[in-house]
């Protein structure tokens, strides 16, 4: 997505969200020093050569999450998980190839998924500043990105929460086909999103918000995008067995 046709949307999500749009420039800028500083940035190719012309799958932290991990194999594609969802593939002995966060997931998983090869895409936004001085020091192979313009190694491939900008991200790179797995959006927020939540919690207001953004964000990626975006769901039949398919 150019950075014209997201401006709309990100004027949009300030006004909504409340959000303030200097110091959502002055994290872009903080994260482009500390990735100078440290030299753990790794340039957009490297995306390119794992994602183009392939089948991504793009995890995201939904309740289904579950039961997709339990009943599925996912090895004929990439793996690209959403923040907090990096916890339940590790935890079903899966590495993600790609990391998609604004460093509020579980960050020793974050960091466990870097040492064992992962790509971490670190967002920049006006309330992870903290974040970004503490964690970004502590990984090895980052790819910066941010939501206001755009700067030399931090890029704006669209999107707002992790997982749609993750969604962006694998179109942005040339995937073939991208698969949604665990995207259910929805009144419940699965317990992989937040490091706090033991069960899955009825969501909250800014998160409903949030979803109601990346939802709006997908349906205008699908129809405008050149990937074909489709989207597993699985139901429980009983304790011991699950359907999940991919919806048409
Ligand atoms: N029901 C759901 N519960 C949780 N995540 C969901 C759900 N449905 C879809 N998702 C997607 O999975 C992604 C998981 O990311 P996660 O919740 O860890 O971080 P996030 O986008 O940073 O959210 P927040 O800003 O609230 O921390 C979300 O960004 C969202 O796009
Ligand atoms: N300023 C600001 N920007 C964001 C935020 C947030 O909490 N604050 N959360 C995001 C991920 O959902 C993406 N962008
Ligand atoms: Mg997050």
């Amino acid at each position: 997505m150019k950075f014209e046709e997201w401006k709309p949307f990100y004027n949009e999500i300030v006004t909504t969200m409340g959000y303030d749009v200097m110091k959502d420039r002055e994290a872009a800028e903080i994260l482009q020093e500390l990735l100078l500083k440290n030299k753990n940035y790794i340039k957009p190719h490297y995306l390119r050569e794992i994602i183009e012309g392939k089948k991504v799958y793009i995890f995201g932290a939904g309740p289904s999450l579950e039961l997709a991990l339990k009943y599925l194999s996912f090895k004929d594609g990439i793996k690209i998980s959403a923040d907090g969802a990096t916890s339940a593939l590790l935890e079903f002995g899966l590495v993600p190839d790609i990391v998609v966060t604004d460093l509020d997931g579980r960050f020793e998983d974050i960091r466990r998924a870097d040492l064992l090869g992962a790509y971490i895409v670190v967002h920049a936004h006006g309330d992870n500043i903290e974040k970004l001085k503490e964690y970004v020091p502590q990984l090895e192979k980052v790819l910066g990105t941010c939501q206001t313009e755009p700067l030399d190694i931090v890029h704006n491939f669209g999107g707002f929460t992790d997982g749609d900008r993750a969604v962006f991200l694998a179109e942005e790179f040339g995937a073939e086909e991208i698969i949604l797995v665990g995207f259910d959006f929805g009144d419940v927020v699965g317990k992989w999103s937040k490091p706090h939540l033991k069960e899955h919690a009825p969501i909250w207001e800014s998160k409903r918000k949030k979803f109601e953004f990346a939802q709006k964000l997908l349906q205008w990626l699908k129809k405008n995008g050149k990937a074909k975006i489709r989207r597993i769901v699985c139901h429980p039949i009983d304790y011991a067995i699950s359907k999940c398919y991919i919806e048409r």
